[in-house]
């Protein structure tokens, strides 16, 4: 389409003027144009900023209306500090809805099919590698999938250091309303959307991969015209999937047929579909089938180690490997195989593992240090911040070499900080106002439950979970969650931080949760005898749950391979959310809880609370204490559980008249206890105020807080 044409169709002429409600913005041009609409370059009037505006087409507005509302609740969870582009504000332009956005200089593909063509070089790769990374960190930290990430959604901002934005929210979607849908070019749709498996976040990691081979390439790794032929393509490349693969999928039979042979069933390709395809385009039918059917040029991921010309150093051959590892992990054909972000991140190709500081450096060597370390933390971030969010940050001094007192065993001293701690940063990826939180390292109710209660493994889905995040946002990664002192923070004061003990962070965490999960069986006293037995059970097996998940998470600190088990905890960690936030219908009190606390001390029977529960619109029963940390009249409640628990204390014991008289010195003690026993309880209702204070119970911002920003 020409541009006078669209123009016309947007009613658009040079110098127009685009007023919001609260500012003017004036046309300049037209940058580009999509699905949804065009874009337009615009000058803000009030303060001469030049920024980017998308403009929808009328049977398109609601797209955009939708992708501004998933905006405005990332921006809410601090997405501009992740590589994702700036998004300023929405409002409505004759019947068209435009979503202003921060100005970008070009998109990823143009800049490697123009610019560099041929494809970018390794060290540049890897720049933008990580970039990508954290954004797709986030996002999933975030429960959102981007859905549509390929070269023409990411854009340069700035050439010279390869910083990089990820663009284009048309299709961002909460992940537990994914389904298989077409939203990427047929070239980048991922083997769950052919097959039709569940879908999730691991879509992001596939559209990645083919990204980050279309960069090294200069062209796209996988092509087809149709959705056979790109299959055709993709099993050439990666071989068949795993009959289990098949076994999930719903629409297996678009491309394989269940064989009988032998008494035995597998899955076989539809060689006629082929045929059938070759026919309607009047070429020769396959006389066999033939493993290599469409001719390619690289049959195997391997291939792409010799399809440059010209002689490598063994530094560069080192580093291609490295990379063609990272893009095999990236294109599993499993979604549930695949890599995730936050391992991504830990990968040799990122970290730079296999170039130690120890050795002398060759230029490639150091050109690809340099590039990393223009790398900067965004403006106005201090490195103190992100290092205290992990409880197991390393440290790096100014010349890039670990501390050799670091906690992590997996990886040698000699690791070099490739970047400022994005790992480390990317554990806190909360709303602003709540970031300022303790770190688990150092704050014993900081741990961040609001993202846990709102895990859900891949296979699991709840509808009384909002959202799903990784188990591994939870409990921050080790390994490669590495800090450079040379934004100004000494490495000795980052390393006290970070040389917190695993194991002193789990029993932190125990000793947040025990008053929860022990609660169960206090409740589980005052039921009836048949099932009290099996309430016994399951409270006893909840305890179990969540010790061995906490004992997993300080396992899965220590490991780099855990992907299988982050799921399997994961899992855990949902039953145990049901728990803590549901309590299996019962209900909870701050005081109740603090019985329960001295009940673990003491050993000595207690009666269970006989609070009642107030029923929500699904019939959920609340908590009466959770009401009340939302009422902010907790502690006025919490201290007539206590009065009343003070006044019923002594029936318990017997009557008045037949207790015998009690010394001096006894009685002082007895006050004495007393008072601790209420210091004690103020103190966990404190503790408990707090660290509820930090979940968001619902999963997601409401459009009200949004505005209180
Ligand atoms: N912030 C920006 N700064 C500069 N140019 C931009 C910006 N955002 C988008 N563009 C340009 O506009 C084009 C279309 O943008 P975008 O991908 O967001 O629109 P779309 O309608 O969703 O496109 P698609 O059909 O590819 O999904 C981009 O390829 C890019 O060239």
């Amino acid at each position: 389409m020409r541009k006078d044409q669209i123009r016309r169709i947007f009613q658009l002429e040079k110098g127009a003027i685009l007023n919001s409600k609260t500012s003017t913005y004036r046309l300049k041009k037209i940058l580009g144009y999509g699905g949804f609409g065009l874009v337009v370059k615009c000058i803000k009037q009030e303060t001469g900023e030049t920024v980017a505006i998308k403009l929808s087409h009328r049977q398109t507005r609601h797209y955009c209306q939708k992708e501004g509302k998933e905006l405005k609740q990332i921006k809410w969870l601090g997405s501009e500090e992740y590589n994702i582009v700036k998004f300023y504000e929405e409002f409505s332009y004759r019947g068209q809805w435009c979503l202003v956005f921060e100005l970008l200089d070009i998109t990823l593909e143009d800049f490697t099919k123009t610019v560099v063509s041929g494809g970018l070089k390794l060290v540049d790769i890897r720049v933008i590698t990580e970039q990508l990374l954290v954004a797709l960190t986030f996002l999933k930290r975030s429960n959102r999938v981007h859905r549509d990430i390929k070269p023409d959604n990411v854009m340069v901002q700035d050439r010279k250091k390869l910083k990089v934005k990820l663009i284009d929210f048309s299709f961002l979607t909460p992940v537990r309303q994914m389904r298989n849908v077409d939203c990427c070019p047929q070239i980048y749709k991922s083997p769950e959307d052919h097959l039709n498996v569940d879908v999730d976040e691991s879509v992001d990691m596939w559209n990645l991969g083919c990204t980050l081979a279309f960069l090294y390439l200069g062209d796209h790794l996988i092509d087809g015209e149709d959705d056979y032929e790109t299959w055709l393509n993709i099993v050439t490349l990666l071989g068949h999937p795993e009959e289990d693969l098949l076994d999930r999928a719903d629409t297996p039979f678009h491309f394989y047929a269940k064989i009988d042979s032998e008494g035995e069933q597998h899955w076989e390709l539809r060689e006629d579909l082929l045929n059938m395809m070759k026919a309607l385009n009047n070429e020769p039918s396959l006389v066999s089938p033939s493993p290599d059917l469409p001719e390619r040029k690289i049959k195997s991921l391997d291939d792409i180690e010799n399809l440059r010309p010209g002689k490598m150093t063994p530094d560069e051959r080192k580093d291609l490997l490295c990379f063609i590892d990272l893009l095999k992990q990236m294109l599993v054909l499993d979604p549930l195989k695949r890599i995730t972000p936050n391992e991504a991140l830990k990968h040799h190709f990122i970290t730079m593992e296999h170039f130690p500081v120890c050795k002398s450096n060759s230029p490639y060597v150091c050109e690809a240090r340099e590039k990393m370390a223009i790398y900067k933390l965004p403006e106005g971030e201090t490195l103190g911040d992100s290092s205290a969010t992990s409880p197991n940050s390393k440290t790096t001094t100014s010349d890039g070499v670990s501390p050799s007192s670091s906690s992590d065993s997996s990886s040698d001293s000699s690791v070099v900080t490739t970047s400022p701690s994005w790992t480390s940063r990317l554990n806190d990826v909360r709303p602003k106002k709540q970031r300022n939180c303790k770190s688990p390292a150092n704050g014993m109710y900081s741990v961040p439950i609001w993202s846990l209660m709102a895990t859900t493994p891949r296979s699991v889905h709840s509808d009384s979970l909002s959202s799903k995040t990784s188990y591994d946002s939870v409990y921050p990664a080790s390994s490669s969650s590495k800090t450079s002192a040379t934004n100004g923070v000494s490495s000795e004061s980052l390393k006290s931080e970070a040389s917190t003990p695993e194991g002193e962070f789990c029993d932190q965490t125990q000793t947040v949760l025990k008053p929860f999960s022990s609660h169960l069986t206090s409740n589980n006293a005052t039921v009836s005898d048949g099932k009290q037995e099996k309430r016994q059970q399951s409270a006893d097996q909840n305890e179990k749950i969540l010790t061995s998940s906490l004992k997993k998470t300080s396992a899965m600190t220590d490991t780099t391979n855990t992907k299988e088990m982050t799921r399997k905890s994961s899992c855990e960690h949902v039953r145990f959310n049901h728990i803590v936030t549901y309590t299996d219908k019962q209900s909870l009190h701050p005081a109740d809880i603090s019985d329960q606390q001295e009940k673990i001390q003491t050993s000595s029977p207690k009666k269970s609370s006989t609070v009642t529960d107030v029923k929500t619109k699904n019939n959920y029963k609340v908590p009466r204490f959770i009401q009340a940390i939302f009422n902010t009249k907790a502690p006025e409640l919490a201290d007539q559980m206590n009065k009343q628990h003070k006044t019923k204390e002594p029936l318990t014991k017997g009557s008045e008249n037949t207790k015998a008289p009690v010394p001096d010195n006894e009685k002082r003690s007895e006050n004495t206890s007393h008072l601790v026993e209420v210091k004690t309880r103020k103190k966990y209702w404190k503790r408990i105020q707090k660290f509820f204070s930090n979940i968001n119970w619902f999963g997601c911002c409401t459009p009200k807080t949004y505005e209180n920003q």
